[in-house]
């Protein structure tokens, strides 16, 4: 698949309805979505719990675009072959999450996938100085990582430092953690060109009233247009 360095908005199924991801997922397609981005949590990396492989693969035949699935897990490596199976594009691990990323996303390149390294927002860039031919996507995270809905942290220094180490490299900047059309233009002009966006993309939306969905997609991706080159 060739680099694309379009903006890409990837909302977060974290703030859908979960009783029903199925058709959340069909919705958020059909309204303009580029990725679906899938939050695994396990109430020890992060002081949350979310969903595993069983869930992941269930998502799967609902997932036309690109399944991104970001772990706040530890261990990693133990369950890299169960996201391959459950059919993950991209699989994220957090470079807090254990002293061998460089390893790690070895094994994930091994298992068929995309890899995808994520720092917290005190963690910074140089931690993954050394990882960047072993990477597609690096993902900033703008809170810190187990809830969507929080306020966004200022990273544009990280993000500015990143895209001058990836240089020429097919790696993506994706940033996860209160993206709106308030903070959107900030990353995309530092550098980012993946947006994870939780409530700014579900709230005030469903299933039944997935147009919601699309305005909120557009409106964050519009407001990105004024500071694209
Ligand atoms: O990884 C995450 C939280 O750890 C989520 O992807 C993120 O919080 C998205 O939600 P919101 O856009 O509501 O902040
Ligand atoms: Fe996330």
């Amino acid at each position: 698949m060739s680099f694309d360095r379009k903006i890409k908005i990837a909302p977060s199924i974290l703030s859908a309805d979960f009783a029903n991801f199925g058709q959340e997922i069909q919705a958020i397609e059909a309204q303009g979505a580029d990725w679906v981005h899938v939050d695994v949590m396990d109430g020890h990396f992060v002081p949350n719990l979310t969903f595993g492989p069983p869930a992941v693969k269930a998502f799967r035949p609902h997932v036309k675009t690109v399944m991104d699935v970001h772990l706040m897990i530890t261990p990693v490596d133990p369950y890299i072959d169960a996201y391959a199976e459950a059919g993950a594009d991209i699989l994220t691990a957090h470079v807090e999450a254990g002293p061998h990323t460089h390893r790690t996303l070895q094994a994930i390149r091994a298992a068929g996938m995309r890899a995808g390294v994520a720092l917290n927002p005190g963690t910074p860039a140089e931690a993954v100085e050394h990882l960047l031919d072993l990477t597609d996507l690096v993902c900033v995270m703008t809170v810190n990582p187990g809830f969507g809905g929080q306020k966004f942290i200022d990273m544009t220094a990280k993000i500015r430092r990143l895209r001058q180490m990836i240089g020429d490299r097919p790696v993506h900047i994706e940033i996860d953690g209160g993206v709106d059309p308030k903070t959107a233009p900030l990353v995309v002009e530092a550098g980012a060109d993946v947006l994870v966006a939780g409530s700014a993309v579900f709230k005030g939306g469903s299933v039944s009233n997935p147009g919601v969905y699309g305005e909120n997609i557009r409106a964050i991706r519009n407001a990105t247009q004024s500071v694209m080159a």
